[in-house]
This record gives structure tokens, C-alpha cells and sequence, in this order.
């Protein structure tokens, strides 16, 4: 036996090391040759494999050192997957259109988060009655809430078919990924011939079961009662992003497509980070390559803080990050249309900008006065040096 201590003798040290291994054994019957020869194959079939992937891999990496790289950040219901939306509506109008019927779906789910919401209100409501406080709601109000129950139930089920996390409360919340969106695009995709609890006929489900509750879920939220039970509760659904409620009758139609403002009005929470990338098909330098990240916001848990004051927190700490140094920013000043609603209002932009001070509160000193992006300014350019675009946009 030899000594497997002993050193190489050099006639052997220059041989290949990995020869000896690969040398078929002495006394290989023909199949073990045979098995040993497919084995030698598959390992050269996955070594290529290897080989090719790095190469796109590579190929990946060059093209995206290349491309246009954006990060959305905000805290949560800024605007971030909308302005996402709005660029693949301008420059990559075919996918937009490839994804009308899955914001349908959403777009109904939206209106059936609201439908619940205010259920929820009214059982509280009914539930809390007493001798002493009695609730102006009647036996007509719990018939209605009855009559649109079986509603809520395509939450769930819906819900549960995208993978919902379920945590947005009445939104609706998906995994990072397009897996939703597929399972939504099949969801909501006509077919003449459907199985039985197959997506689809899920899908004409809801939309018949909307068309058939349309008068009832107007009369719900037209009703004044109704309003007041909802005003006490600090309930205002109007305000809130995926309101649909004042056009019911034409998104539970039949027949109903979304429009282009309709998706972009329709409410998704984000979870997690999805990278997008696409090639623009139209617009200024079609053909150009962009990876979007979009990722999911935080909102502050002090109840106490403002929007605006948590916006501004964001932003310090952003621009305070030493691994951004030298990344330029596009701060989007969005929901212009809110800002202008709230100042016809009367909402006082100083009550939430104390340093707005007691310039006149119409738009165009809020928007074109530079306080609140010097303000942003300021903060910016104290840390680093860069490139720095602002702009006011709606979705
Ligand atoms: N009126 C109005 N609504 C807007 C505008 N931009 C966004 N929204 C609405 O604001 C809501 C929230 O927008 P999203 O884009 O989902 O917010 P987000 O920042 O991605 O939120 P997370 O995913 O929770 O982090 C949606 O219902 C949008 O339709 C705007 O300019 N005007
Ligand atoms: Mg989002």
C-alpha cells in the first residue's frame, strides 16, 4: 500500500490532479462505464449552464450600469407606486394598457373596502345602542347592511387568491413581485367557457354580484343618517386614497373598463421591494432602459406627527446618508390637486408649515412661494453637493 504521507515524486506532480480521480476505475464493467460517461456529460451540460449564466449575468450588469436607475422614496400613500403608474402610462403605454383589467379588479376591491368600512361603522354603531343612546339607524339599515354582506366576502376570497398579507386593513396589501398581478390579469381576463371557483368565473362573480348591489351600495352612501354615523366616527372615506364611492354606478356596471384615471386613483399598498425594469417604448429617447424600485413607506406611529413633518424627516435622513452622496434627487412635490381641495376649503397651510407664516393661503403663494423648498433645500445642500430637480405634479 502506498504511503499516502510520502511526497510526490515529480514525475507525478506534474501530472493534471484532477486526472486521476476522473480516470475510470480499474475493472469498470460496461454500464458503470457507461453511467460514468452520462455523468461526465450532465456535469459538462451544468458546467455550460454556469458559464452562460454568469455571462448574462454579466451582459445584466453592464446594461444596468448603463440604464437609468430610479429609487422611489416616501412615506406610505406619498405617491411613490403612482408616479410609477404615471411614467409607464407616458412611456410604456402598451404594458399600461396589457394591465387595464387587473386595476379593474383592484378598482372593485377598492369600493368594496369602502362598502366595509362603512358597514363596520354601522355594526359598531347598532351594537353600542342603548336606552340612553339611541342610534338614528333603523330596521331599513340593517336590512341594507345585510343585503350587501355576500360583497365582502369577495374580499377575502380575492384576497386570499393574490396573496394579500392582509395587513392594510381595508386596503389592499400584496407580496413584493408581479405574482398578484398575474393571478390578477388572469382574474379579471372575459372568457366565454369558465371552470367551476376557476379566477374567472370568480371575477364575473364580483362584477355581477356589484352590478346587482350598485342601487343599494349609492343608497348606503348617499343616505344623511349614514353620513352623520360616519362623521361621528371621524369616518371620512372621501378623503381617503381608493375612494370610489361616488362613481358606484359606473364602475359596478357590467361593462365597466377602468379608465386612465381611474387607475391611477386606485390604491395598492406596497410591501417589500419590487424592482421594475422596462424599456420606454415612446416619449423623450424611446428605447431607453430603466429599472424603477419602488419600494413600501412608513408612516410615523406618533399620531401627533404631521404628514408634512414626517415627509421632512424622511428627507433628512436621505440626504443625511453619506451612501447617497454623490446620487442626484428628484423631489416631487405630488397631490397638488389635494393641496389646491384643502386650501378652497379652508385648511390653513400654516397650522401644519409654521414657518408658512401668515402668507396669504391661496395655491399659488403655497406653491410658488419657495418657502417649503428652500426649506427642503436647505436641508438638502447642508449635507452634500448635487444635482437637485423639484417638481409639482398630480397624478
Ligand atoms: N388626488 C391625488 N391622489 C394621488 C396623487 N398621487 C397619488 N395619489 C393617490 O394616493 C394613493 C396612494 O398612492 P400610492 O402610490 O399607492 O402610495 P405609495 O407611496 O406607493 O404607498 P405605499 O405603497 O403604502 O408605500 C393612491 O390612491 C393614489 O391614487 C395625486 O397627485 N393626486
Ligand atoms: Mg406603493
Amino acid at each position: 500500500m502506498p504511503d499516502m504521507f510520502q511526497p510526490a515524486r515529480s514525475s507525478e506532480s506534474s501530472l493534471d490532479p484532477l486526472s486521476v480521480p476522473l480516470q475510470p476505475p480499474p475493472n469498470e464493467t460496461e454500464d458503470e462505464k457507461l453511467a460514468r460517461l452520462e455523468a461526465a456529460r450532465e456535469a459538462t451540460r451544468v458546467s455550460r449552464s454556469i458559464d452562460a449564466g454568469l455571462v448574462d449575468t454579466k451582459k445584466m450588469l453592464e446594461r444596468k450600469r448603463r440604464a437609468v436607475k430610479i429609487l422611489l422614496l416616501g412615506q406610505s400613500e406619498s405617491g411613490k407606486s403612482s408616479v410609477l403608474r404615471n411614467f409607464r402610462l407616458a412611456f410604456t403605454p402598451k404594458y399600461f394598457e396589457s394591465e387595464r383589467l387587473v386595476w379593474k379588479t383592484v378598482i372593485q376591491l377598492n369600493l368594496i373596502g369602502s362598502v366595509k368600512k362603512i358597514l363596520s361603522v354601522l355594526q359598531t354603531a347598532l351594537d353600542s345602542e342603548s336606552p340612553s343612546e339611541p342610534t338614528p339607524l333603523t330596521s331599513e339599515h340593517r336590512r341594507r347592511a345585510l343585503s350587501l354582506s355576500p360583497l365582502l366576502a369577495f374580499e377575502t376570497s380575492i384576497g386570499q387568491m393574490i396573496d394579500s398579507t392582509g395587513s392594510g386593513g381595508y386596503i389592499v396589501t400584496v407580496r413584493p413581485g408581479g405574482g398578484w398581478k398575474d393571478k390578477l390579469a388572469s382574474f379579471g381576463r372575459a372568457a366565454s367557457k369558465f371552470e367551476a371557483h376557476s379566477p374567472v368565473e370568480e371575477a364575473s362573480q364580483v362584477t355581477q354580484v356589484l352590478d346587482a348591489c350598485a342601487a343599494e351600495i349609492v343608497a348606503l352612501w348617499e343616505d344623511p343618517i349614514v353620513r352623520d354615523v360616519l362623521a361621528l366616527d371621524d369616518v371620512h372615506l372621501e378623503d381617503e386614497s381608493g375612494f370610489f364611492l361616488d362613481d358606484t354606478t359606473r364602475i359596478a356596471a357590467l361593462d365597466y373598463v377602468p379608465t386612465d384615471r381611474d387607475i391611477m386613483r386606485a390604491r395598492i399598498r406596497t410591501v417589500g421591494v419590487e424592482e421594475h425594469r422596462f424599456v420606454t417604448e415612446s416619449g423623450f429617447r424611446a428605447g431607453t432602459e430603466f429599472f424603477i424600485t419602488d419600494v413600501c413607506g412608513s408612516s410615523s406611529q406618533d399620531k401627533k406627527t404631521n404628514r408634512v413633518q414626517d415627509s421632512l424627516q424622511l428627507w433628512r435622513d436621505i440626504v443625511s446618508s453619506t451612501l447617497l452622496a454623490k446620487t442626484a434627487f428628484i423631489l416631487l412635490f405630488n397631490k397638488r390637486d389635494i393641496l389646491e381641495a384643502h386650501i378652497a376649503a379652508g385648511v390653513m397651510v400654516k397650522k401644519y408649515v409654521p414657518s408658512f407664516g401668515d402668507r396669504p393661503n391661496d395655491v399659488p403663494t403655497v406653491t410658488k412661494c419657495m418657502q417649503l423648498i428652500l426649506h427642503f433645500r436647505d436641508k438638502f445642500s447642508a449635507y452634500h453637493v448635487r444635482t437637485f430637480f423639484h417638481l409639482y405634479t398630480v397624478c
